[in-house]
Order: C-alpha cells, then structure tokens, then sequence
C-alpha cells in the first residue's frame, strides 16, 4: 500500500485544544465546544486528498475556470455515540455531505463491540467515506463499523479519531490496511480495563455528561 497509513495531526491549535480537553476539571460544555473547534481543524487535514475538477465561472471581471470538488458528495460516517461530536463540527465545514450512522458500543467485560443501529447514505463505492469517532482503543469498534461499511460498498474509507492508542492502530492495520487513520494523538498504550493511557477518559461520558 502506498498510502501512508497513519498521519497525526500536530497543527498547534489541535494540540493546545486537545490538551484543555484532556483535563479532568473541564465543564461537559467547554469539552463538547473544544470538540467542535477541534473537528474543523481535523477535518481540513482528512479532506486533503478530495478530487478537484474546474467549472467555468463570471467573477465581476472576467470568465475563469475555477476549481471545484469533482464527483459525489462524500460520506460522514459517524459511529455512535461520541462520533456525533466530531460530526457535527466537519458539517459545519462541509454541509453538504451525506450522513450515516453506525451505533455500537463496547461491552466493558469483553471490550467487542455490540451493534444497535446501522443507517448509511447510497452509493458508498462512489463517495470518499470519512468514519469519525473521538476514541481509537482496541479498535475493535473501528474494525467492526468498517466492516458494515465495506458491506455495504464503501472503498474509498479514512478513518479519523483524536486519540488513538497504539494497539487500536496496529489492530486497523492488519484489519483494514486500505483505510488511512488520522488522529491529534497517538498516547501510550491501554490499561486493564480498555483505556487509553493517559488520553481523556470516556469521550462519550464527557460529552454528553453521563457516567
Ligand atoms: O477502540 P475500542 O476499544 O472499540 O473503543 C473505542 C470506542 O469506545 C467508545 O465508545 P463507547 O463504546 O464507550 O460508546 P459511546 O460512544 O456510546 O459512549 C468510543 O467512542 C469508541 O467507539
Ligand atoms: O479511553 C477510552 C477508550 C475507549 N473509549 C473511550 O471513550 N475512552
């Protein structure tokens, strides 16, 4: 594969959010805003690669040819829950995407993950699909939502998170060696319980202000 296959985003302004958001005092409100500025930033980085094609346009002065994006809109994939919070930060950056949900959430005894909800936008195999979720620990929520996408026709797939630990990216590389992982942070390592060291707890929790 030619594509590199992890790229961590170090633009300044991510890690100095990323680090307010890692502290453990921080209001469920001031967490979810960081998380929404922070979406744009990471969204510039993983929409690099989008096509571009021209349209002839008028300015004010003259006809050009200017670039626009070429083919479908792409696909927002968020898994649910806490992938809500990066999605609805990239909509705001791009509001004509199309949407679609994969809920899953992580047993704590087994760590695997267990699907309640699956609902994607037509022609996957002709969109570039961006599957969001804050957390990759295990990957073992990743690797089960890219599956269902794979399923149903996506190929063009990245994969984005803030924190990814190095088991969940090792576990995405021999899983699915095709789909890019982007994050802000790639912590130390897991702890007993499927936690990323030293990260920012349950995202999902700290989100949406449940224990
Ligand atoms: O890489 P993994 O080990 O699978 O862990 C990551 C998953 O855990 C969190 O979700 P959680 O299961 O807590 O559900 P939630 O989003 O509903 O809180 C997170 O948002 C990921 O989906
Ligand atoms: O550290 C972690 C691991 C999985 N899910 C989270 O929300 N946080």
């Amino acid at each position: 594969m030619n594509k590199q296959h992890l790229t961590i985003i170090n633009h300044p302004l991510v890690q100095h959010k990323l680090t307010i958001m890692r502290k453990k005092d921080v209001s469920t409100a001031g967490f979810r805003r960081l998380l929404r500025e922070i979406s744009l930033l990471l969204a510039y980085e993983v929409t690099r690669e989008l096509e571009l094609t021209t349209t002839t346009i008028e300015t004010p002065i003259c006809e050009m040819q200017a670039p626009t994006l070429e083919g479908k809109k792409l696909a927002l994939i968020s898994i649910l829950r806490a992938g809500n919070g990066l999605l609805d930060g990239i909509l705001e950056l791009i509001p004509g995407a199309r949407v679609g949900f994969v809920g899953l959430y992580r047993d704590p005894e087994t760590l695997q993950p267990v699907e309640y909800y699956c609902k994607v936008p037509n022609a996957l195999d002709a969109r570039m699909t961006i599957v969001v979720d804050p957390m990759l620990a295990t990957g073992n929520s990743s690797v089960a939502a890219i599956d269902k996408l794979k399923e149903h026709g996506a190929k063009n797939l990245r994969f984005l998170c803030l924190l990814a630990a190095p088991e969940g990216v090792e576990r995405m590389r021999q899983a699915h060696p095709d789909v890019p992982v982007f994050t802000a942070a790639l912590d130390e390592r897991l702890d007993d319980h499927g936690y990323i060291v030293p990260g920012l707890g349950d995202a999902g929790d700290r989100m949406f202000g449940t224990k």
